[in-house]
């Protein structure tokens, strides 16, 4: 669905060029649902935005949904569906007559229009809101209506851009039921975020950038495991002498921490070998990696961080 190979953005700014994308490779296979994981400015929307056909590249080629990006971006957009950061619908437009007007604009006829729309408003659960004007809605009902109006011209392939970006917990689960629905329908769906419980919950694969490069790709469960074995914390007035134990153990008063392989397997052997030493035990905690683990191993840094600079 998408076989991008060296793709590249500079941009020309006043203190000289900034290299927001560094040529890039990407591969989406048909009904997958891929995010693309990095903290703010590595280089995810210049990314979207030329996949999409928005911003052209300064290097590199794709194809996209079958269409050759460079040649025919025209093909490239009759067969996407793009949904970006800030809301596409007219605020002071009923839903409804928003949503019809947007599948005539692609070229329905009234009665099919009608019935698409018939369709999204059951699927995205906007019933009952179709007299309403836009700017009424909540946040989650606006990204609903955002995706509803991407999906208007049926594309087998969408895109979005950080879709749960400012919306409460409740509503962002609830878009992303619906985001894995999409999946569960034969859309390909490739995504931006910059959260890593998002990218967790809806990614069958991953792509990390940071700094306009790739910097890991894989499932998350993959990406989780190629970080160096479980975070295992102890609780422990002898943490001191637990730490001379194990590589790269930290003590933190009465707590020392250190990572080992399949921590869970590992445990029961673990703390027998320490009580015939004569450690006295008051907690015992295993802690699978995260994804922000995975990141900061990737790249030194911590996504977490990052993402509450935002
Ligand atoms: N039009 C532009 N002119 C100059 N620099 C730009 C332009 N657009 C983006 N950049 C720079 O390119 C880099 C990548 O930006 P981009 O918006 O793609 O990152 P991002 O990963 O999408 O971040 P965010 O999560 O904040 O949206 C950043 O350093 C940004 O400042």
């Amino acid at each position: 669905m998408i076989k991008a190979r060296g793709l590249a953005r500079r941009f020309a700014t006043k203190t000289g060029p900034v290299d927001a994308v560094r040529g890039v490779d990407i591969d989406v296979a048909e009904g997958e649902l891929v995010g693309f994981l990095g903290p703010n400015g590595a280089g995810k929307s210049t990314t979207l935005r030329m996949l999409t056909t928005l911003l052209a590249p300064t290097a590199g080629e794709a194809l996209v949904a079958g269409h050759d990006l460079l040649t025919d971006p025209a093909g490239v957009r009759r067969n996407i569906g793009y949904v970006g950061q800030k809301t596409g619908a007219s605020l002071d437009q009923r839903v409804a007559d928003e949503l019809e007007f947007q599948a005539r604009f692609h070229g329905l006829g009234k009665h099919d229009a009608r019935r698409r729309v018939a369709g999204l408003l059951d699927r995205f659960e906007l019933r009952g809101m179709e007299k309403r004007t836009v700017a009424t809605l909540s946040g989650g009902q606006q990204r609903r209506l955002d995706i509803a109006m991407g999906l208007l011209h049926e594309p087998r392939l969408l895109f979005l851009d950080e879709p749960s970006t400012a919306l409460d917990p409740q509503s962002r689960r609830n878009l992303w039921e619906h985001v894995r629905q999409l999946g569960d329908d034969g859309v390909t769906v490739f995504l931006t975020t910059h959260y890593l419980d998002e990218a967790d919950f809806l990614s069958d694969r991953l792509l990390v950038i940071d700094n306009g490069t790739i910097v890991g790709e894989g499932s998350p469960d993959e990406l989780k495991n190629r970080v160096n074995g479980d975070l295992v914390v102890l609780g422990t007035p002898q943490a001191a002498l637990v730490a001379t134990r194990f590589a790269d153990a930290a003590v933190d008063g009465e707590k020392v921490s250190f990572r080992i392989p399949n921590g869970d397997r590992a445990l029961p052997g673990l703390l027998r070998d320490l009580g015939d030493i004569g450690v006295e035990l008051h907690s015992v905690q295993v802690h699978r990696p995260t994804l922000d683990d995975v990141f900061l191993t990737m790249t030194g840094r911590s996504l977490r961080e990052e993402a509450n600079v935002a």
